[in-house]
């Protein structure tokens, strides 16, 4: 029996042999999701010119400064201000100008009066919105307004000369608002990886149509793709391959121009039929870690481009375990992630259940779980057999326990990995 691997080495050589992709310029939201390789400049002050934060008047102080409901200061209305006005109205001393929100102050003007303090121009009590396009001659404001009131300066959100963005940001929403706002069209980022996902195995037919005796559905292929896809890869599933080596070498080489990482599944134990470890034999190397479920793995560089590919186990749960452990961290990786960001979100919780859980010796088992983050707690869900798809889809958390530990009691502390 040859030495088991441990999961720390396998993962340490994976994140070891990938490289992060090479930086390409991409269209706003095409890069979301993706990190940002350069720091992004403000080149032109955000908002680009003062405007106003109301719906209301544009007024000198000194106009306003002892208005009240009582007495009113009485002002000229000489205009309109929309947002988007070129042409600006001249504000002088007894005058006002109606102005909307986002629209630039005009000369002269040194506060926006809220249209609730004011009359609206009609000549009744306090308004609650602005009239129509035809506004009255004159407006009644009913309050003081310091100067720079309801006023957004120029620059104030962001000033020319500093970073927008630092390199090593992800991209998300706001981010890529804020890269709009500044007049960004396109962005220097690390794309997202492109994966082919391959399931082996002649048993394998598609979902959708009916089975021959003997034969299952390829859940893995559809699984693994959507796993990739989780993580942030273009990922594509390609139709299964039967178990001849030589259609397979030539299938992982059609697919290899297309592919930044390439996922198998299937086809990497001791059987006779293990078509995986046939073809790629010499190309990558196959392992057996200690860990359950995922115990026979393959990697390997391969074709002209040093393709990582992943040889996953076929059993269900396996592959899927197998794909959070060690093909999540290569993509993310890839994508040009820091080493904090590689993988899923751990916890600790208190096993729950009727009796304890056991583990098979120097083997670190990941059991499905369902954690309750309010009580801490973890629960098993399923068995613990490597074909149990229902329990896999039930699950949230992967319960780790450690290769040291053959029987876990109720209330006793574990690390969990939380997928969702
Ligand atoms: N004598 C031994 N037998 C096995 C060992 C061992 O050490 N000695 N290891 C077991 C372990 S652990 C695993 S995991 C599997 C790995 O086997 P393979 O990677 O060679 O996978 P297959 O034999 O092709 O399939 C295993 C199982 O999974 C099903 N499968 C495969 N592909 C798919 C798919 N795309 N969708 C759904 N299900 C799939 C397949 O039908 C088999 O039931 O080997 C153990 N055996
Ligand atoms: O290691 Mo296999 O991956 O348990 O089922």
């Amino acid at each position: 029996m040859t030495d088991l691997w441990s999961v720390d080495e396998h993962l340490d050589d994976v994140l070891g042999a990938v490289r992060p992709l090479a930086p390409i310029e991409l269209p706003l939201l095409d890069a979301d999701g993706c990190v940002l390789v350069e720091d992004v400049p403000v080149t032109a002050p955000l908002p680009p010119f003062d405007n106003s934060s109301m719906d209301g008047y544009a007024v000198r102080v000194a106009d306003v400064e002892t208005a009240t409901e009582e007495y009113p200061a009485v002002l000229r209305v000489i205009g309109d201000i929309a947002a988007g006005s070129g042409r600006l109205p001249a504000v002088g001393p007894g005058e006002a100008a109606r102005i909307m929100t986002g629209a630039p102050m005009p000369p002269g003007a040194q506060a926006v009066v809220p249209v609730e303090w004011t009359d609206g121009g009609t000549g009744a009590g306090p308004a609650d919105a602005m009239t129509g396009r035809d506004h009255g001659p004159e407006v009644r404001v009913h309050r003081p307004a310091a100067a720079g009131a309801h006023i957004r300066p120029r620059g104030s959100d962001a000033a020319p000369g500093t970073v927008a963005l630092a390199a090593g940001t992800v991209l998300g929403a706001p981010q890529i608002g804020l890269l709009a706002a500044i007049g960004r069209a396109t962005v220097p980022v690390r794309p997202r990886p492109r994966v082919v996902v391959l399931s082996t195995g002649s048993e394998l037919t598609a979902p959708g149509r009916p089975l021959a005796p003997g034969r299952i559905h390829d859940s893995n292929g559809f699984m693994l793709t959507a796993a990739a896809r989780d993580a942030g890869a273009v990922a594509y599933r390609a139709s299964a391959v039967a178990d001849e080596p030589e259609t397979l070498r030539a299938t992982l080489d059609d697919q290899l121009g297309r592919a930044d990482l390439i996922v198998t599944s299937g086809g990497v134990s001791v059987g006779a039929y293990d078509v995986v470890k046939e073809a790629l034999d010499g190309r990558a190397e196959f392992r057996r870690l200690a860990m359950q479920p995922g115990k026979p793995q393959g990697f390997g560089l391969i074709g002209p481009a040093r393709t990582p590919l992943f040889a996953l186990p076929g059993n269900p749960v396996s592959a899927y375990v197998s794909f959070e452990l060690f093909v999540r961290p290569a993509l993310r990786a890839m994508a040009g992630h820091t080493a904090d960001a590689l993988h899923r979100p751990r916890t600790t919780a208190r096993l729950d259940g009727d009796g304890p859980v056991t583990s098979p010796a120097g083997r670190r088992q990941y059991l499905r779980g369902s954690h309750d983050a309010v009580r801490g707690t973890v629960r098993p869900v399923g068995g613990a057999g490597s074909h149990l798809v229902a329990a896999l889809a039930r699950a949230d958390a992967l319960i780790e326990i450690p290769e040291t530990v053959t029987e876990v009691a109720p209330g006793a502390e574990l690390t969990v990995v939380l997928l969702r």
